[in-house]
């Protein structure tokens, strides 16, 4: 058996998440033991992200995100808070450069609790997102689902903040769409070779929408917030918002987004401790630390 590793169950505004302490391990988090321990009511998470040593000069730790089913993520922004806030509450260090598959990040905790992290540039072009094919205006892509002549969703604008974003325009409220059904059948169509995160956004004001996402390797979930970003940089491209909004996510609260003239993606929220206990990084098999114990 291999030796347990600290986590902390958190959440950033509903986005169920693992932060696993594998600083100075050898080992690594298995996709093994993410399923068995997404499969667990009382672990269950959207995303596990498995602090490492750092791999290169200059960064403080390597992340590693990996989702429900095992699969790898580029991006969490609800996830990199909640490693904020366990790291702050571990060094009281409150900036932080982390290391993940798709680059570097800065994040910082504010006075106030908050957290913001800096998601890096959005990118739009078919390739990087990637599409399977050609599509030169990348802020209405045709892509629909529902019968033909009377579309449930259609058109979605596709970014990558990283990882890859389809956002669906609404006018009707957000909750009156079956994502749950919907949600599957686009993040595996073939226009996705790596699959997408799905999202219905509504703009209720120059500043201000209401999102769900449907995630890829995790299904629905209470937040997303490289969804969020996705959703902003979006809305401002289409001229629907200007480049600091507000999203409300469906766990209810609120992420701040504001794309900088720099053209990096900001994102601001909160995060949340809940338990803590230890795990094994290999099975999965894992307990609760004793309420009080030092
Ligand atoms: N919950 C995360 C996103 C996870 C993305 C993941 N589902 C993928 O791209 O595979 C967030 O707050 O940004």
């Amino acid at each position: 058996m291999t030796k347990m590793a600290p986590f902390a169950k958190m959440n950033g505004l509903g986005n169920d998440i693992i932060v696993a302490d594998m600083r100075g391990r050898a080992d690594t988090v298995t996709p093994a033991a993410a399923i068995a321990l997404a499969a667990d009511p009382a672990t269950h998470f959207d995303q596990i992200m498995a602090i490492y040593d750092p791999r290169t000069n200059g960064t403080d730790n390597y992340i590693a995100i990996l989702n429900s089913d095992g699969s790898m993520a580029q991006a969490c922004g609800n996830g990199t808070r909640c490693v904020v806030q366990a790291l702050n509450a571990d060094t009281g260090r409150a900036r932080f450069t982390f290391e993940t598959i798709a680059g570097i990040l800065n994040a910082e905790q504010h006075a106030d609790g908050l957290i913001s992290v800096d998601m890096g540039t959005p990118h739009f072009e078919w390739e990087a997102i990637p599409l399977a094919e050609e599509f030169r205006d990348t802020r209405m892509i045709e892509l629909q689902v529902g019968p033909i002549d009377a579309p449930v969703l259609h058109s979605p604008s596709v970014a990558s903040m990283g990882n890859p974003h389809a956002i669906f325009w609404v006018d009707k409220d957000v909750w009156a769409y079956e994502l749950d059904k919907f949600g599957p059948l686009l993040e595996n169509h073939p226009i996705f070779p790596e699959r997408a995160n799905i999202t219905i956004a509504r703009v209720t004001a120059p500043d201000a929408m209401i999102i769900r996402t449907w995630e890829r390797g995790a299904g629905l979930t209470g937040a997303c917030g490289s969804a969020a970003c996705a959703a902003a940089v979006s809305a401002a491209r289409t001229r629907r918002t200007g480049r600091s909004v507000a999203v409300t996510v469906p766990a209810g609260g609120e992420l701040h987004i504001e794309w900088r003239d720099d053209d990096h993606v900001v994102m601001t929220g909160p995060a949340e401790w809940e338990f803590s206990g230890t795990f094994d990084p290999t099975t999965g098999a894992w307990q609760r630390d004793l309420e009080g114990a030092a």
